[in-house]
């Protein structure tokens, strides 16, 4: 009897400690991803000082080690991610690990300690709030609801072009535009204060651009407490959360009738006793840092490189104009609920969103389990980039990825809502934008509008060739140079 048994153990033990030396083998030889060489103390923050912007140097970094690469900035781990398959592993298969964002000292202090949409961890709070934002602030119904505001903003600036007879600073008139419709949306249209919360939230887009000693050494409390940034960013956030209050005490005391509703007023809502979820003031105001931060550079930046492109490519220019001036002959001007029928228009869109995403890095998520990735391990609390500038010009997926084709589009049912991981202008899995529908109409109609009622010229005498399209060094893909056209009316802008 004893022989039989002790095979039987045999049998059952065998198996299972070849599966244990097996996952432990693997577990041993699961190793940190390639990356360049570190030096003592610093790691590789010498390799994100080269004068290029960030997505261009992680990009070079990426063709020697990888698309999955590791850097060490300081004390922080920093993952890397290049190509479409590994951007799927960390926006799909594992999405859940990667769902938290791993925040830096300029985004502490301006969510109100991460209480953001943006900045708040994965979990429960995250989840109401975002639930909040896709089914109420930024819904497609809400996104309509603000359609005389993107007319009123943008037929104004229209008439500022007519009026002006000659060369415009489309860059920075139209970044102005876009800053006072998101601001509108979010604090109302009677607000008068909205108009100087830009410079404020210009300077903090840039002042998140470049990494801090102290985000970089968050163990030494000392680089805390010495940081210029952190000084400079709390004195901003001091001046925004005053203007917010007062916006908020003029919304609770001076509600009438004919007011249009904003994105204030519904989260003030969530101010109300007795309900499942409710906000606290500083969640309030943190929200609406988000769209203000989060809503206006995106899109105007987007158009701003639609029109450099158009007129680097003159047949496109004139293949869109004609589209649009046939759709909207017989009305005289655009009607945003037609804008579906501009079909060669939404392919210089989404060719647009390709080649320049607003935010070419996306925004950094934070691994909150370690995780295996392309046979690589991401050690839990790293942070992990996945940069879609790289992605969405990879030579494997993209035929002339480097040349503005808006036909590629025409035979390709790739899309951005984040199913297709080749093309990720506005990120993709749970923390995907939900300002996607909001951020588009905020695109198209401004364009339509511009297509139709004027023809343009590049500023200077300017020859289409001698157009610079270098991106400069900022969060969003702003260009280095800002964009002069002279614009001339040729059909009347609809009476005011
Ligand atoms: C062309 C316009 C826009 C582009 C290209 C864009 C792009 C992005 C990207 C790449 C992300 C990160 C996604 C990820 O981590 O996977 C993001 C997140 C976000 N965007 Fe947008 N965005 C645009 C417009 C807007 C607008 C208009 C709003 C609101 C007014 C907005 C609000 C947000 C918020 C709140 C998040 C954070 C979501 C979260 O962490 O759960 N965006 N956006």
């Amino acid at each position: 009897m004893e022989f039989p048994s002790l095979l039987l153990c045999l049998q059952i033990l065998l198996p299972s400690l070849v599966f244990l030396t097996l996952i432990l083998a693997k577990k041993r030889s699961a190793k940190l991803p390639p990356g360049p060489r570190r030096i003592p103390l610093l790691g590789n923050m010498h390799n994100m000082i080269s004068g290029e912007a960030p997505h261009r140097a992680l990009h070079k970094l990426s063709q020697k080690f990888g698309p999955v690469m590791h850097l060490q900035l300081g004390e922080v781990s920093v993952a890397v991610i290049s190509s479409p398959e590994a951007a799927k592993q960390v926006m799909k298969t594992h999405d859940i690990h990667f769902a938290s964002r791993s925040p830096i000292i300029v985004a502490e202090i301006i969510s109100y300690g991460c209480t953001s949409i943006t900045f708040s961890p994965y979990g429960e709070y995250w989840r109401q709030l975002r639930k909040i934002t896709t089914l109420e602030l930024l819904s497609m119904k809400r996104v309509q609801s603000f359609r005389w505001l993107r007319e009123k903003v943008f037929v104004g600036l229209a008439r500022k072009f007519a009026a002006s007879g000659s060369e415009v600073n489309f860059s920075k008139q139209f970044n102005a535009a876009t800053f006072s419709l998101i601001s509108r949306a979010a604090l109302g249209d009677g607000t008068k204060q909205v108009e100087s919360l830009h410079p404020m939230i210009n300077e903090l887009a840039e002042l998140s651009a470049g990494f801090d000693i102290a985000d970089v050494f968050p163990s030494i409390k000392l680089f805390q407490w010495m940081s210029r940034l952190r000084k400079r960013v709390l004195v901003i956030h001091k001046d925004i959360d005053r203007i917010l209050e007062e916006v908020i005490h003029q919304h609770r005391t001076a509600k009438n009738d004919e007011h249009h509703e904003d994105i204030l007023d519904v989260l003030l809502e969530y101010q109300r006793d007795g309900l499942d979820f409710s906000l606290a003031k500083d969640n309030v105001k943190s929200v609406i840092v988000d769209m203000l931060a989060g809503g206006s550079e995106t899109s105007g930046t987007t158009v701003e490189w639609a029109m450099a492109e158009l007129l680097k490519n003159p047949g496109i220019l004139e293949k869109a104009q004609e589209e649009v001036r046939r759709v909207f002959g017989e009305e005289g001007t655009i009607e945003e609920s037609r804008i579906q029928e501009c079909k060669y228009l939404k392919l210089v869109v989404k060719e647009t969103l390709r080649m320049h995403p607003a935010l070419p890095l996306t925004l950094p998520r934070k691994c909150r389990e370690t995780t295996e990735v392309d046979g690589y391990v991401i050690p839990e609390n790293s942070r992990v980039i996945v940069n879609a500038w790289a992605i969405n010009r990879d030579p494997n997926y993209w035929k002339d990825a480097n040349t503005f084709q808006p036909e590629r589009f025409l035979d390709n049912l790739v899309d951005f809502k984040g199913n297709n991981f080749e093309y990720l202008p506005f990120g993709s899995g749970r923390r995907i934008c939900p300002g996607m529908s909001f951020g588009l109409a905020n695109t198209e109609f401004p364009l339509a509008l511009f297509l139709y009622h004027f023809d343009w010229k590049l500023g200077g005498g300017m020859k289409p060739e001698d157009l610079n399209m270098e991106d400069g060094f900022g969060l969003t893909a702003r260009r280095l140079k800002q964009l002069y056209l002279v614009p001339t009316l040729t059909r009347p802008l609809p009476a005011q």
